[in-house]
């Protein structure tokens, strides 16, 4: 584990202007009986590498799909680069596109192969008559190739889904994600079935193309370590409620609550606090 470094006062800015993601006091809820988060405030700067860990069941994926407009609040506001997600409005489905969410089950379809997998990315550039015969220009095409080369895939371009490990279908569904040239990449739980090499290879090859394409990127993880590898900001969900928001700035660590804290008093919080 790192030596942490405390400090009293963070060298750091906790205050941006440039928000890409807000959210003030929002509840929602699946049904009418109860409410899967309860008094959300969050905000995340454009170009941040953003986790949100939590046990299973504390909501962390609900927070994904409100933030790529899925889900909409039963009560309080959110805003996505600026936009009140709504999907009669033009300008929000339009931004949906710059969205690019990887599900917990990564929504690849297994039977096709990778690059046409990869070239679903691209479709809501296409043209109608391009779109309904599945016929991409030759950019598009050229720009997959790209794609494939970044996420470690050349020469896998052919091959069916169902035949890949899983770190690799776990590439595949990155690059589809990039593919849609987004500003945000949401991944839900993206290396949490993966062994600790192949995790770190997934995780470095997002860290590597949000600094690449000045992506935000909003991870949601069970493993509080990976998190605090990777993130500048951190969010501990837990019942809905968020219950801890830290920021990590190379070894300096300061929880925004309560002050300055290192990595080993924040595991044993999240740890004693996930035993509750
Ligand atoms: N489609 C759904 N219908 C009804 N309730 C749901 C639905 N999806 C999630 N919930 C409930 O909402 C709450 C939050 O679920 P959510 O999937 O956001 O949790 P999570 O933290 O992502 O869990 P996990 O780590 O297991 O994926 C849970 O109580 C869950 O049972």
């Amino acid at each position: 584990m790192k030596q942490i470094q405390m400090t009293q006062n963070p060298s750091f800015s906790l205050i941006s202007t440039n928000k890409i993601i807000q959210m003030n006091d929002v509840w929602t809820s699946y049904d009418s009986k109860s409410f899967a988060l309860e008094g959300i405030n969050l905000s995340i700067d454009r170009g941040t590498n953003y986790a949100i860990v939590g046990q299973s069941g504390s909501g962390k994926s609900t927070l994904l799909k409100l933030m790529n407009g899925m889900m909409i609040p039963s009560k309080g506001t959110i805003k996505i680069d600026y936009v009140t997600p709504n999907m009669n409005d033009k300008k929000f489905k339009k931004m949906m596109h710059s969205i690019g969410y990887i599900p917990q089950n990564l929504g690849l379809v297994k039977n096709i192969p990778v690059i046409e997998n990869i070239l679903i990315g691209a479709l809501p550039r296409l043209n109608t008559i391009q779109s309904l015969l599945k016929k991409f220009p030759e950019h598009e095409i050229k720009e997959a190739q790209r794609i494939i080369s970044l996420v470690g895939l050349t020469g896998k371009e052919d091959r069916k889904v169902y035949m890949l490990s899983g770190g690799e279908k776990r590439r595949v569904a990155i690059a589809r994600a990039l593919m849609q040239k987004p500003t945000i990449l949401l991944a839900d739980e993206i290396v949490s079935e993966l062994d600790h090499v192949t995790a770190r290879e997934i995780m470095n090859l997002i860290a590597d193309a949000q600094k690449r394409m000045n992506l935000t990127a909003i991870m949601v993880h069970h493993d509080m370590q990976l998190a605090l590898e990777y993130a500048n900001r951190v969010a501990v969900i837990k019942e809905g409620h968020k219950i801890l928001e830290i920021g990590v700035e190379g070894e300096t660590i300061v929880d925004f609550q309560t002050g300055d804290m290192n990595t080993e008093e924040i595991m044993e919080m999240y740890n004693d606090d996930s035993e509750k």
